[in-house]
């Protein structure tokens, strides 16, 4: 096998040990102007934003290679691929979050589209990040539990979801990936965070329903070490300042103890 690449998953472990927290903005390609791209780019640069997750549960919008081109021409951002299935993955990203919905019992979405991606990966350049991805409840059926077919975890039963990650960890997924799922009502509950912060060692990412400033506080707190923001960006581009100045006062604290 090739050397593989470990810069990202270096810098989320240094992150993670020195407790510095990281900002990820979902751009869905389906949502995507490419016209007015440039602009958002170099505003979502001015504001800190540490990572682009790029992907959907369903994609439409075959144009995800000019969207990462236009990131790398913009930004020094790195453009993570956050696909749904084998048909998202784009060689020219920066690195990809292989998903194993471990929350699920859908046997292709644990090992099934990994077996048809991993040449392309093996081909490609791409960081490969080997993350177990948690459906939490959310208050509605999302986009992601439909298309994939599964029940997330109950919302009320953060020892499930700290099982789970464990277990994940075990079987050597490097990230834990809690999503409430894209336009959640209610955001990933901080006990589920805690409890799988207490299970295991990796980095957590955290997204879904993250709309305000409290919410996002609320996960950093209880031991999210990425927090992830799409719809409430999409509704109300206020809203990355907002966040971004969220983490930033995380991090600052930090630094002053
Ligand atoms: C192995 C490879 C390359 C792919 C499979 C990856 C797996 C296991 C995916 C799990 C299931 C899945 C469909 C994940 C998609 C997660 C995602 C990018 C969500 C973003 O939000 P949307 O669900 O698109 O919500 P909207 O309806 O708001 O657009
Ligand atoms: O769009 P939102 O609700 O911010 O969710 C982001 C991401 O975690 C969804 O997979
Ligand atoms: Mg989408």
């Amino acid at each position: 096998m090739k050397a593989a690449k470990h810069q990202i998953a270096d810098l989320l472990s240094e992150r993670k040990t020195e407790k510095r927290k990281s900002f990820a903005v979902l751009l869905d390609p389906d949502k995507i102007n490419l016209s007015t791209f440039p602009k958002f780019l170099e505003y979502a640069a001015g504001h800190g934003v540490d990572f682009f997750f790029v992907g959907g549960s369903l994609i439409t919008n075959y144009a995800i290679d000019k969207l990462i081109a236009a990131i790398h021409e913009y930004t020094r951002i790195p453009a993570i691929l956050f696909p749904g299935s084998s048909l998202h993955i784009e060689p020219t990203a920066d690195a990809i979050l292989l998903l194993s919905l471990i929350s699920g019992r859908n046997p292709e979405l644990l090992i099934g589209q990994h077996v048809i991606a991993a040449p392309l990966l093996k081909r490609s350049n791409l960081e490969v990040l080997p993350t177990g991805y948690m459906l939490i409840e959310s208050g509605k059926l999302t986009t992601v539990s439909y298309i994939s077919n599964t029940t997330p975890l109950p919302r009320d039963k953060p020892g499930i979801a700290a099982c789970t990650a464990l277990a994940g960890e075990y079987l050597g997924l490097k990230n834990i990936f809690l999503d409430a799922g894209s336009g959640a009502l209610f955001p990933v509950p901080g006990e589920t965070i805690a409890a799988v912060r207490a299970a295991v060692d990796t980095p957590i990412i955290v997204g879904g329903g993250i709309d305000s400033y409290e919410k996002a506080d609320a996960a950093l707190h209880a031991g999210a070490d990425v927090i992830v923001v799409g719809n409430g960006i999409e509704a109300n581009q206020e809203l990355l300042p907002e966040v971004a100045a969220c983490v930033r006062a995380y991090n600052e604290k930090l630094e002053s103890v």
